[in-house]
């Protein structure tokens, strides 16, 4: 089965303007806290800064770990703050992600189409999740229907998404949890040099390297962030974020990263992990 496609708009400078949000962990509870950070607090102070940003974003992808809890009622939180920003909204699943209750979130207008396509570019949403486990494997079917999509249109550029770190981000202890068969997935990319970038949440933080000509991308959640380079679980007291992306016509990924301000929102200092 290929993935379900979804035609997207591109601007008249030619290029697809996105938004990337992540790694939300909502509860059904709009009360409750991850490591002293309320997560419904921080993703919608989230969306009330896009709303005046006043910078163009036509589609939103969310790259997993939507919900903390697994619940229906979760998801339908996303979907009501995500609302608020009145654009088309793709989601592709995390490690703390339940898929089954994730796909309500299409009664509530968030979309599960996994293949974005525009004018000069396609926009690939992959599935790294093994359930009940913090690491990423991309299955079979994935790889498959990754290589049937790259063949469909090599002529456009290629953006991917996915939860989990295909690179290491330098964190041992965050490194553990990452994508198993990533030379897998490097091995079905290989022939194509259209890809341009891979993007990805699950390491809640800032991550941009440029690895075998291809943009690694990470954006940091909207509520809690890791300290980068710690060799154990550390928390940073960087601010939720969330990233605007340009995609132009001749190939280039152009991205800003924005946050809230200073000490929003800061999570217990004593918190050894989740
Ligand atoms: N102290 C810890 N050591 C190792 N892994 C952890 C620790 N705390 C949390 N984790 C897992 O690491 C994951 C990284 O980001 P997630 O949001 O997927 O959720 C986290 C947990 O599943
Ligand atoms: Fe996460």
């Amino acid at each position: 089965m290929a993935f379900t496609k979804l035609n997207i708009n591109t601007a008249p400078d030619g290029s697809v303007y996105l938004l990337q949000v992540t790694d939300t962990h909502l509860f059904a509870d709009e009360q409750t806290g991850l490591l002293g950070v309320n997560t419904n607090d921080s993703f919608t102070a989230v969306i009330e800064n896009i709303q005046s940003d006043n910078i163009p974003f036509e589609y939103i992808l969310a790259t997993g770990d939507l919900s903390q809890d697994h619940t229906k009622r979760s998801y339908q939180r996303f979907a009501e703050r995500i609302a608020d920003l009145d654009r088309p909204c793709v989601w592709l699943p995390g490690n703390h992600d339940m898929q089954e209750n994730m796909l309500t979130l299409e009664q509530h207008g968030v979309l599960a189409a996994k293949q974005l396509v525009s004018e000069h570019w396609q926009i690939i949403m992959l599935d790294t999740q093994l359930e009940g486990e913090p690491h990423g494997v991309m299955s079979q079917r994935q790889l498959d229907n990754l290589a049937e999509a790259l063949a469909e249109y090599p002529d456009k550029h290629v953006l991917i998404a996915m939860h989990h770190q295909a690179i290491p981000v330098g964190s041992k202890w965050l490194d553990q949890h990452n994508l198993k068969n990533a030379d897998e997935f490097f091995a079905v990319i290989a022939d194509y040099p259209n890809v341009r970038g891979v993007i990805f949440g699950h390491v809640h933080q800032n991550y941009e390297f440029q690895f075998d000509g291809i943009a690694f991308i990470a954006t940091p959640s909207t509520c809690i962030q890791f300290l980068p380079l710690s060799a154990n679980f550390a928390l940073d007291h960087q601010q939720p974020g969330w990233r605007y992306l340009q995609l132009t016509a001749e190939g280039r990924i152009a991205t800003r990263l924005r946050r809230l301000s200073e000490r929003s929102f800061l999570p217990d200092p004593k918190s050894k992990g989740y």
